[in-house]
């Protein structure tokens, strides 16, 4: 990823897309994506007037105490006079009770307010990460986005909330109570404004320092998230390799880093408010020496100068605040930036209009090019294949051929860079995503699971499917375990629940899959983790759905090549065979050298149907049931 334009120039630590260009004016950009989150706010309309107007209410409470302090004083302090002082006494106290109120009010509707913003902009975040392609999501870190839906959003709300609110009303106190104490007595006005010149100044250093090395620290933090989030996925694998004490040491130099980092942001907080503590009391010193000698000149009474200090007083706070709240500020504007960097792409595979009306399943790939974003050479070239309504294809090639990736471009989960592939005639990039991705339903070789129930896992393509709809499929997939579970179809399972094994979750992948009834199913080397046996009986009960359905079979194995009526021969990423499975055998030494290993090492040959005779095996039994099926059909797939 490329560097950050403004935290580090070390590219170990960016974060952004390496298309994405770098704006001419971070800061400005910056401002522009926090500027953007405002729309959020707009359902709270009236809560927030009403929260900016006791707010405001709240402020000039709190200057008017100081006021009437000044006036006792001044009056019935002054004169002995204790009959006016219990009214304007009680008045302090009233206005005292009335502030606190405001301010409850103001923290009740101000909270309920931005939780609700941070969750639409959450909920907008993550549908909109469920509509990037497969690209973007293989060139981001998942800790990287983890960190932006968790942390970044709440530094967001945390300004949004309470943070700009504060930024106005400080901002509004301090220029009220400055008019205010040059009119009490305004050389001392014009020393406390002085004192302010240097803050200010150093509130723009800060401000500079503060933006790159909180940048640098969400970033680091999102790193830290990827590096946990891997070994936990990859646990297993750590485990058995014994590369705890290594993971340890990947995690404990991020951890550092953002220990690093976290300290110098400390440290570079800590001097600029020990800064802003001194500065205002030394002030408040010297307020105090002048005006006791000013009172003593008889230029100032003793009530203004109560009411100088305390006014006075009351701008400490915000002085020193407001170096905080424009850090907030400056954390809050680099994570809406680096929210923006995810909600500003816009997803490159979008849905046509189109849908097809009566689904047939007959797929062409027709002159197909596909190349991975960046990659110099593309994995496939000209590639032309028609499946046609009810025919199943065996995809056969090599390791690292581009099996999955060519079945990935018919659900689009990539798209073509050259040619086309169609459904029933119609270009896949015309059809609206959900129309074309519930015809076609793919079973990974390495299925994913969610932490749900068994039933919540195989309904996800079709939610309303019944109960004995349910039962077919899992009796397809040969996945009757289910209902040995403790709690059956109800069992939790995936991260977080019950553990199966690979050919459980294949088998439950597959159910899921034909228990979409998918017009085009695919099947990338699904049965790959299953025992001969199984293996055997799955490929009986799936010979029944593929009858009814378009399929794409991505086969290592001879056994699997069996469920197809013909096989593709992807070599160097085109198809340059396409034929059954004994004239390919006999007639091209690649197909023959890729299979015939298979053939050789499989030690369930006999079980399922092969032995040394292979090929006799296969023409005499499972050719003939092909053969019956398909004699309308031409054997020579490819189209030109
Ligand atoms: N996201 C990606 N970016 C760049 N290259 C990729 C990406 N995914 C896969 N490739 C490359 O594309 C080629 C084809 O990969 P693909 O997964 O389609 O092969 P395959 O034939 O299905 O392999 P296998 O039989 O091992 O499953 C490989 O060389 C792989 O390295």
């Amino acid at each position: 990823m490329p560097p950050d334009t403004t935290a580090t120039d070390d590219p170990a630590s960016d974060t952004r897309q390496p298309h994405q260009h770098r704006p001419r004016h971070p800061h400005l950009a910056r401002m522009r994506s926090l500027w953007r989150m405002k729309s959020y706010l707009r359902p709270y309309t009236t809560r927030m007037t009403v929260i900016w107007v006791t707010s405001f209410a709240g402020i000039g409470i709190g200057i008017a105490i100081p006021l009437v302090s000044g006036a006792i004083v001044d009056g019935p302090v002054a004169r002995g006079d204790t009959g006016a002082l219990l009214p304007l006494a009680l008045l302090a106290l009233a206005l005292g009770v009335i502030e606190a109120l405001l301010v409850l009010v103001r923290r009740w509707l101000l909270a309920d307010a931005v939780l609700g913003v941070e969750t639409a902009i959450r909920d907008d975040l993550y549908r909109h990460l469920q509509r990037l392609p497969m690209s973007f999501h293989g060139a981001w870190q998942s800790g990287q986005l983890l960190s932006r839906v968790t942390t970044d959003l709440s530094v967001i709300r945390r300004f949004l909330g309470f943070g700009m609110l504060f930024l106005v009303l400080i901002t509004v106190q301090i220029a009220v109570v400055t008019v205010l104490l040059f009119q009490l007595y305004w050389p001392l006005g014009l020393l406390v404004t002085a004192s302010a010149v240097p803050i200010v100044i150093t509130s723009m250093r800060f401000e500079r320092g503060y933006i790159a090395i909180s940048r640098q620290v969400q970033d680091e933090q999102g790193d830290l998230a990827t590096v946990v989030e891997e070994s936990a996925g990859g646990i297993r694998t750590i485990k058995a390799f014994g590369r705890g004490g290594h993971v340890f040491s990947a995690f404990d130099g991020g951890a550092r880093k953002v220990y690093r980092s976290s300290m110098e942001k400390v440290g570079l907080s800590a001097r600029f408010f020990t800064f802003l503590e001194v500065v205002p009391n030394v002030t408040l010193a010297v307020v105090l020496l002048l005006g006791a000698l000013a009172v003593g000149a008889q230029s100032l009474s003793l009530g203004d100068l109560v009411a100088f200090t305390t006014l006075m007083l009351q701008l400490v706070w915000p002085i020193s605040s407001l170096g905080y709240i424009l850090a907030m500020g400056q954390e809050a504007m680099t994570a809406a930036d680096r929210v923006a960097e995810v909600l500003g792409t816009e997803p490159d595979i979008v849905g046509g209009p189109g849908a097809v009306e009566r689904p047939r399943g007959h797929l062409r790939f027709e002159g197909v090019e596909f190349r991975f974003p960046g990659a110099a050479e593309p994995v496939l070239r000209d590639v032309w294949l028609e499946v046609r309504p009810g025919e199943t294809v065996a995809v056969v090639g090599a390791t690292g051929s581009g099996k999955t990736t060519l079945t990935s471009l018919v659900p689009r989960l990539h798209d073509v860079t050259a040619g086309r592939v169609t459904i029933d005639g119609h270009d896949v990039r015309e059809l609206s995503l959900p129309a074309l991705r519930s015809m076609v339903a793919t079973a990974f070789e390495e299925p994913t699971l969610f932490s749900m129930s068994v039933r919540e896992n195989l309904t996800l393509g079709r939610p309303d499917a019944g109960e004995e709809e349910i039962e077919a499929a899992v009796e397809v997939a040969q996945a009757g375990f289910v209902h040995r579970l403790p709690w059956g179809l109800e069992t939790r399972i995936g991260e977080q629940g019950m553990s199966l094994s690979g050919g459980q979750r294949q088998r439950l992948a597959l159910a899921r899959a034909v228990l979409s009834r998918p017009n085009i199913l695919v099947l990338d080397d699904t049965l790959s983790a299953l025992d001969v046996e199984t293996e055997a009986l799955v490929e009986e009960a799936l010979r029944h759905v593929l009858r009814e359905a378009t399929g794409i079979v991505v086969a290592h194995r001879a056994s699997t090549v069996l469920l197809a009526d013909r096989v593709a021969l992807l070599l160097d990423g085109t198809i340059a065979h396409v034929g059954r499975h004994h004239e390919l055998m006999a007639t091209v030494p690649e197909y023959r050298a890729l299979l015939s290993a298979d053939l050789d090492d499989d030690p369930g040959g006999p079980k399922s149907g092969f032995d040394g005779d292979a090929d006799g095996d296969i023409d005499g039994d499972i050719d003939g049931d092909i053969d019956d099926g398909l004699d309308d059909l031409d054997t020579e797939g490819v189209l030109r």
